[in-house]
């Protein structure tokens, strides 16, 4: 049977990743494969709930970050263990680096214990005990935080993450970084800042390298 693949999308708000997750999906498809396509925070009537709470109620950043990974613990055991079992593949709008950048370096929220829900939320019955579950791939969107607030301008009504100020998302750009140097073999940089079509090569590119399309 063939193995699943998961693949996660990450950057600031505005650097463009939900843009390709969707010609992603479709590039697998036209290869015979079979996608679940998938958002966090959300991915299951659970999590979507948990979502609206978190992008929209004021909260200590304890609270924010326990509601980021109940969300994804109930969207791993739902829908993206069930899907890598059928061996699909699963692209996800953010996964848990978003956490390390938004609520670690954004928020200022304690890595050890975000690294400690981590390692509980990601142990999953289909791997050996001390392993985790994580992204095969995770395409990084970079784009400077100036050219995200730009781009977003107007494009959509702002949530509690997205109206923060510049400086904010420094720091976001900052968390993803830090967590890029820990794992640099899953990360695949994309140049944001490049037209539409450029963004998609280098997207297509690095599943590319990784011989999962041709
Ligand atoms: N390469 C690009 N050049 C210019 N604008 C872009 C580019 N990619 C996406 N956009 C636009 O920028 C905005 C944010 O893109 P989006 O994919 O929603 O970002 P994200 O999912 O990372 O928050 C959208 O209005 C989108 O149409
Ligand atoms: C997954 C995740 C997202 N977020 C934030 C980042 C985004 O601002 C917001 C929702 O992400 P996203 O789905 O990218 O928003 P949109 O659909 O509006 O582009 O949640 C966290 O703060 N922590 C997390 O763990």
């Amino acid at each position: 049977m063939t193995a699943g693949l998961f693949i996660s999308f990450e950057g600031i708000d505005g650097a463009g990743k939900s843009t390709h997750v969707e010609a992603l999906a479709q590039a697998f498809r036209d290869a015979g494969r079979s996608v679940t396509l998938t958002r966090e925070p959300g991915g299951t009537p659970l999590a979507e709930q948990l979502r609206v709470l978190a992008l929209n109620t004021a909260m200590d950043p304890l609270t924010e970050a326990l509601l980021m990974f109940a969300a994804r613990r109930d969207h791993l055991q739902q829908v993206i263990e069930p899907a890598l079992a059928r061996g699909e593949v699963v692209l996800c709008d953010r996964f848990t680096d978003a956490t390390f950048a938004y609520q670690g370096g954004g928020r200022g929220f304690d890595l050890a214990v975000l690294a400690q829900l981590e390692r509980w939320v990601q142990a999953v019955d289909a791997l050996p005990a001390g392993q985790l579950r994580q992204p095969q791939l995770t395409m990084w969107f970079e784009l400077s935080p100036e050219a995200a607030a730009q781009r977003l301008a107007g494009a959509r009504a702002p949530d509690r993450f997205e109206s923060q100020p510049v400086e904010f998302f420094r720091k976001v750009a900052d968390g993803y970084a830090r967590r890029a140097a820990g794992d640099p073999g899953r990360f695949a940089r994309i140049d944001g800042s490049l037209p539409r079509e450029q963004v998609w090569q280098q997207v297509l590119d690095a599943v590319r390298r990784k011989g999962w399309l041709a």
